[in-house]
């Protein structure tokens, strides 16, 4: 059967992006202990994401118009939707050896972002380099070369996989898949 363009795209970026199983360890490694500080790790990098790219808050009906980053911890909208971007990089996280559970986490999400809140998926490049940049900081003695190499690879996962489901559901400018 003919692959539509999203799929030759994912298998484009397996071949010149595959994480190692000693880079999978590494990102698993690093992450049990984010996820151990899942609320308040989830909730600095979205204020971050906000605070550095405020057109970002457009899509969130009960903070786009706040600037105060105390008022936006307090913003219940802002906790769930870091509850629920951690815990979907959990599963991926806990999956990377199940290329088809990570494929279709991944496409859920791209789908009713682009669907159902209507985001520019560029903002998932942004919002996931964020997610470097806090982590990074935050466990500064984890964050070797080699997870940061790790860590690398796992945003351009992300964003290939979100980028390919946008595709398929037809979004109209289509956004390249490299980061
Ligand atoms: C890795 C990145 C992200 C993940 C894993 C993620 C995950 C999720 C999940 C699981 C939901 C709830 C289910 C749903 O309605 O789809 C959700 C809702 C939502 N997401 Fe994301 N998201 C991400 C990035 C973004 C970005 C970059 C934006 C916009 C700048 C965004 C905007 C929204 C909005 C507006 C909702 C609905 C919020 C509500 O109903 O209160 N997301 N997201």
């Amino acid at each position: 059967m003919e692959k539509v363009q999203g799929e030759m795209e994912i298998e484009r970026w397996e071949r010149s992006e595959e994480i190692s199983d000693a880079e999978k360890k590494v990102i698993q490694e690093t992450w049990s202990r984010v996820y151990a500080n899942c609320e308040d790790i989830g909730v600095s990098i979205l204020i971050r994401f906000f605070v550095n790219f405020p057109s970002a808050k457009q899509y969130f009906s009960q903070f786009k118009h706040m600037e105060d980053p105390l008022e936006m911890e307090r913003s219940l909208q802002l906790r769930k939707h870091a509850r629920r971007v951690m815990g979907a990089i959990n599963t991926v996280v806990e999956n990377l050896n199940d290329s088809e559970k990570v494929s279709s986490v991944l496409a859920l999400v791209g789908k009713a972002h682009a669907l159902k809140h209507k985001v520019e998926p560029v903002y998932f490049k942004k919002l996931t380099g964020v997610m470097l940049e806090v982590i990074a900081e935050e466990y500064a003695n984890d964050f070797t070369p080699e997870a940061h190499g790790a860590w690398t690879k796992m945003r351009t996962l992300i964003y290939t996989h979100v980028t390919a489901a946008y595709k398929e559901v037809g979004w109209a400018q289509y956004p390249t898949a490299t980061l």
